[in-house]
């Protein structure tokens, strides 16, 4: 299995001086998340992660090979990414959607296989959309799309599953039953790294944090050690009261 990592890397952030460079390994097993305000630079991270934007510096390996070097076709058999937002482009039902997720594992014209459309059908199961598969992806609630968004990074198999804040329009049980999936998955082998708004969904699933602050500061390591208030206070500019819950902190904003 091939393990994502960056080496000095710096993320362009168009008329912004250079971020402090990122030295990341991102292990099968493990469950990252990327925490700072609005505008840090986290989707710009993930982008870039995935190879679809350009560093400013430095680079993004799978194992010792750089992401530049990789044919697209072999990068998606090994990484995959949610979208923040997405776009229909075409009218297609959530099977097909789904079945996109094979596409990196078929040749040119080929046609998915009933293993393929099992597969597809498993990961909408898991997501809890199975029943909306001849349903159009565009007739779709906010919760129901983003589902069907994981689902089909299910389908892809990659080993790397990035995620820009999976749990966006999901209800409070989704949100738990995806970061149980997710958590799952890392058991399993694959790694995951996602960006996440609510602290309280990375203390209790995540084992690494990653914190993007918005002057360009970063810092990363075990989620426990990065976790503490006064960091978290800093990161958001926002005074937080701490509290335990089943071992796990638990943060709430102050109200004055
Ligand atoms: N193409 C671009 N041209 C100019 N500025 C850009 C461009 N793309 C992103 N930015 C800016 O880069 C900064 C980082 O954006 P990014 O989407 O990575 O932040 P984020 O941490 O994911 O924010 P959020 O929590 O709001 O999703 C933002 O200030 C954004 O306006």
């Amino acid at each position: 299995m091939s393990h994502l990592n960056t080496r000095d890397l710096v993320i362009d952030i168009p008329d912004r001086p250079d971020a402090y460079p990122l030295g990341l390994t991102i292990e099968p097993g493990q469950v990252w998340g990327v925490l700072g305000p609005n505008g840090a630079g986290k989707t710009t991270l993930l982008h870039t992660l995935a190879g679809l934007r350009d560093a400013r510096r430095g680079s993004v390996c799978l194992d010792v090979q750089p992401l530049t070097t990789l044919p697209r076709r072999q990068l998606s058999q090994q990484l995959g990414l949610v979208f923040q937002d997405r776009q229909d482009g075409f009218p297609a039902t959530v099977l097909e959607t789904a079945l996109i997720g094979r596409h990196p594992w078929l040749s040119p014209w080929q046609m998915e296989s009933a293993d393929d459309v099992a597969m597809a059908e498993r990961s909408l199961e898991a997501l809890d959309v199975l029943h909306l598969k001849d349903r159009l992806v565009s007739t779709l609630s906010g919760g129901e799309r983003q589902r069907v968004a994981i689902a089909t990074l299910m389908t892809q198999a990659p080993h790397t599953w990035l995620l820009d804040e999976p749990t966006n329009h999901l209800d409070l049980h989704h949100q738990v039953a995806v970061m149980k999936l997710l958590t799952e998955r890392a058991k399993a082998g694959n790694a995951i790294f996602m960006c996440l708004h609510d602290l309280n969904l990375a203390a209790l699933w995540c084992d690494n944090i990653l914190l993007m602050f918005p002057d360009g500061e970063a810092c990363w390591g075990p989620a426990d050690r990065m976790l503490v208030p006064n960091a978290l206070e800093r990161l958001y500019n926002q005074d937080l009261e701490t509290v335990e819950v089943d071992g796990a902190p638990f943060f709430v904003p102050k109200r004055s």
